[in-house]
Formats: structure tokens, C-alpha cells, sequence
């Protein structure tokens, strides 16, 4: 059986990726760069004022005193033309242009003004002070962004600074969620004897646009194959499309069987995880499909290690792989088990370090378990204990 790193891998290599477009930028937050953006400018575009106060000749200022005649006023926004000589200072507002002839600003907090003169006393003066040269933040010419990178707030905003209004990107993943199985009936109905309500859907729909994917719901299948079959063809659409149910040995599983028959190409099927053994994972022309197992926190960590790696490997994105951050068990831990097992858990900050406690857990049916958790606690295969204060590796669930 695959191991989870190996499964990892596959994904990474038959992920695909999403097809670029052009998009406004007031619709890019969260998506993936496809292009290098190289500026055009310089930025700022001409030496500013950092602070409200007084442009100055530092040559004017003896241990940063000085009376000078005040001429003139320059707010943000407008072009100087005035230029300054010796003995004279011209008001200044933060972002203003430098006029020709200063070399520093001093703040208004450490003048004293009577009519056009100026008394300054700045005892910290120094040559240049408050000045943020042209070009300091970024020339004409230089690289600023790559392909395969998350477009986020200061991304957005250099971008809007270079005027790039219409930025490359991968395409927002469309992912489609099916649930499959006869005793599943959906959230609002009152389950008969033998059922229970579809939660699955409703982890997968969350945790996808919490991933900023755009989704869609294709309801419950029975164990019907040709009715799988049917909603398995128009999920297949969907760049991602994500199966709950149906993929074990049980009489009715016939996920595997109905997607390899509409040409979905099996990539693995098992990988040595708890919970999550029976994860189902293929592709075809355009897309992929996940077929999940049916058990409630299965679904969770498959989405968390698999899914999620998925979508962002097909935004290019080169932090793909999920990060595990090092943690100190708070306790002894005894947890045998035979398959790489990710086990609700909580992390907590120290002063210095990430510290962690594994929850009660019921195993893969126990969702109520993993609300209380903020991570996944990675038990490797072992017959041994783990001391209190062992470095374990935790993969954390954000929910922000
Ligand atoms: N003989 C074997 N039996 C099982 C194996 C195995 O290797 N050999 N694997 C076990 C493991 S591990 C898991 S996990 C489950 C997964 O089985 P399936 O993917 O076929 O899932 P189902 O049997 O359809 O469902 C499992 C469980 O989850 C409940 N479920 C299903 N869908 C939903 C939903 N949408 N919302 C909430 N709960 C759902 C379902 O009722 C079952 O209780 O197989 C083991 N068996
Ligand atoms: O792997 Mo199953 O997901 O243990 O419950």
C-alpha cells in the first residue's frame, strides 16, 4: 500500500494545471499569479516627504536648529515649483513632492512657527531625515512577482500600484461534491430507522470555499450504478470532483468500478492512513476525482492531505504539499497502530515552541471529536509509547 508520502507525490504529478485567464483585479484575492509582473515605474515616482513639517537645506541647520523664512506650502498631490535657497523652509505634508533644494523634513512637532518665520529644534536631525528617495520601494525594470504566486493583500496592492488591472491567473478551481449511499438522506430530513443525515457534503462544501474554490453540490446517490454513473458524468464537469462513500470492499462499493467505466484512469486506490484508508484518487481529460471514503473524519483528513494538495498543485502554487509544523507532546502517548494514523488534536503557542495534546477520539466516524481540535497529530506506525516531551509532527487545521 502507498504510504501517505507516495500518495503525496502521485498527486503532485498528475495534478494538471488550471487554465489561465485574464481577471479583474477586484476578483484575484486568493488565486494564483501565471505571469511575471515587471514594473514599469518607479515607485514612489519622486522623492516624498515621510512626514508633515518643514523641507529643509540640512546645511541651514546647526545641531539641528535653525530660523528659517517659511515660503510657501506643498500638500500631497501637488507638483512643486517652488525651490528653496539658503535661510528658507517650505511647509510640507507627508507624501508631498521634495522641492529642489531640500535634503530633509523636519517634523512639525519640533518647530515652533511665528507668521513666515520657522524656529526649528531637532535635537536627532540628521542629513536626508524623512525622505523616501524616488525608486527606494521598486525601480523600472525590476521584478516584482512570479508565476505560481498566492495573490493576496500586498500582492493586490503592488499590482494596483504598476496599474496591472488585469492580472494572469489560474483560473478558481471548480470542485463538485457527491455523496453516495443508500442510508444517506440530506441535512433537513428526519432520517428513517437505518439512516443518517449527509454530513459529508456539507465538511467538503466548507472546507473547499474556505480554500477559495468555487462549488457545487450534486446531491446524494444511492447505491445505484446507473445512477451514480449519470451524476458521476456531469460531476465530472467540475475540475476537481470529490465522492463520498462507496470506495471499500463492501457489496455495494461501486465508486471504483463506475469511474474507471467512464474513463476516469486510477491512480491509486489505498493508502496506508488512518483514517482514510480506502481514498480513491484518478484522473481524466481535464480534471480529477477524489472518491473519499464514507466515514465522517476520513473525509476530513483525505481533504486536508489529498484535496487540498490537489488544488493548490493545479494553481501552480509551490507550497502544494501540506505543512507539518513540530510539536511537544504535553503527555505520555500510547497510540499502536499500523497505519500512519492523523488524530485530533490541540496546539498550543509556548513562549517558544508548538506543544500539543491529542483529544479523546472515537476514530473515523467521530466528527464531533475534530471541533474541538485546531490540529492533526501525526501517530507514526509504532507499538511504542511516546514520552511527554517527545517532537511530534502536527499538521495544522486552519479555520480562518
Ligand atoms: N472489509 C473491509 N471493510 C472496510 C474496509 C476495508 O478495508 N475492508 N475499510 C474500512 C474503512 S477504513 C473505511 S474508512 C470505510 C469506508 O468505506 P466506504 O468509503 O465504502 O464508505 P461507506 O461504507 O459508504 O461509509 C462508511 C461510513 O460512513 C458513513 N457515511 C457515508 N457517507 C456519509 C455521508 N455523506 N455523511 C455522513 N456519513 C456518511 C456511512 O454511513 C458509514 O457508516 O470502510 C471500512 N470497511
Ligand atoms: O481508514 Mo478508515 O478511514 O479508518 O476509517
Amino acid at each position: 500500500m502507498l504510504t501517505v508520502d507516495e500518495a503525496l507525490k502521485q498527486i503532485l504529478s498528475h495534478a494538471g494545471r488550471q487554465p489561465t485567464e485574464r481577471a479583474p483585479l477586484a476578483d484575484v484575492g486568493g488565486l494564483v499569479l501565471a505571469e511575471e509582473i515587471v514594473s514599469d515605474i518607479d515607485s514612489p515616482p519622486f522623492a516624498k516627504s515621510l512626514m508633515d513639517g518643514y523641507a529643509v537645506r540640512g546645511a541651514d541647520l546647526v545641531e539641528g536648529k535653525a530660523t528659517l523664512e517659511v515660503i510657501g506650502e506643498l500638500a500631497a498631490g501637488r507638483e512643486s515649483t517652488l525651490s528653496l535657497g539658503p535661510g528658507t523652509a517650505i511647509q510640507i505634508m507627508t507624501g508631498a513632492p521634495i522641492p529642489t533644494g531640500a535634503d530633509a523634513v523636519v517634523m512639525v512637532e519640533r518647530s515652533n512657527r511665528e507668521g513666515d518665520q520657522v524656529h526649528l529644534d531637532d535635537a536627532s536631525f540628521l542629513p536626508n531625515q524623512n525622505i523616501m528617495p524616488r525608486g527606494r520601494e521598486l525601480t523600472s525594470g525590476q521584478r516584482v512577482l512570479e508565476p505560481g504566486w498566492l495573490l493576496g493583500g500586498p500582492e493586490c496592492g503592488l499590482l494596483a500600484t504598476l496599474g496591472r488591472v488585469t492580472p494572469l491567473v489560474h483560473r478558481r478551481p471548480r470542485l463538485a461534491v457527491l455523496a453516495t449511499g443508500d442510508e444517506i438522506v440530506p441535512p433537513d430530513q428526519q432520517p428513517a430507522s437505518g439512516q443518517i443525515r449527509n454530513s459529508n457534503e456539507s465538511t467538503v462544501l466548507a472546507l473547499a470555499q474556505r480554500a477559495g474554490v468555487d462549488v457545487a453540490s450534486l446531491g446524494i446517490v444511492g447505491d445505484d450504478t446507473r445512477k451514480l454513473e449519470e451524476l458521476i458524468r456531469e460531476g465530472l464537469q467540475a475540475d476537481v470532483l470529490v465522492l463520498t462513500g462507496g470506495v471499500s470492499a463492501g457489496k455495494k462499493d461501486f465508486v471504483p468500478e463506475v469511474l474507471e467505466r467512464l474513463g476516469v484512469a486510477k491512480v491509486f486506490h489505498h493508502v496506508a492512513l488512518k483514517p482514510g484508508k480506502p481514498v480513491w484518487f484518478g484522473r481524466h481529460a481535464d480534471g480529477l476525482v477524489f472518491g473519499l471514503p464514507g466515514n465522517p473524519v476520513s473525509v476530513l483528513v483525505c481533504f486536508e492531505l489529498f484535496v487540498r494538495t490537489a488544488l493548490r498543485a493545479r494553481q501552480s502554487r509551490a507550497d502544494a504539499l501540506p505543512e507539518l509544523v513540530p510539536a511537544t507532546l504535553t503527555a505520555d502517548w500510547h497510540y499502536p497502530t499500523r497505519r500512519e494514523t492523523y488524530h485530533p488534536a490541540r496546539m498550543r503557542m509556548t513562549s517558544s515552541a508548538w506543544e500539543v495534546t491529542p483529544l479523546p477520539w472515537f476514530g473515523s466516524p467521530d466528527l464531533c471529536a475534530v471541533t474541538n481540535a485546531n490540529g492533526l497529530l501525526v501517530g507514526p506506525v509504532t507499538d511504542q509509547l511516546h514520552p511527554a516531551g517527545s517532537v511530534m509532527s502536527v499538521l495544522p487545521l486552519r479555520r480562518d
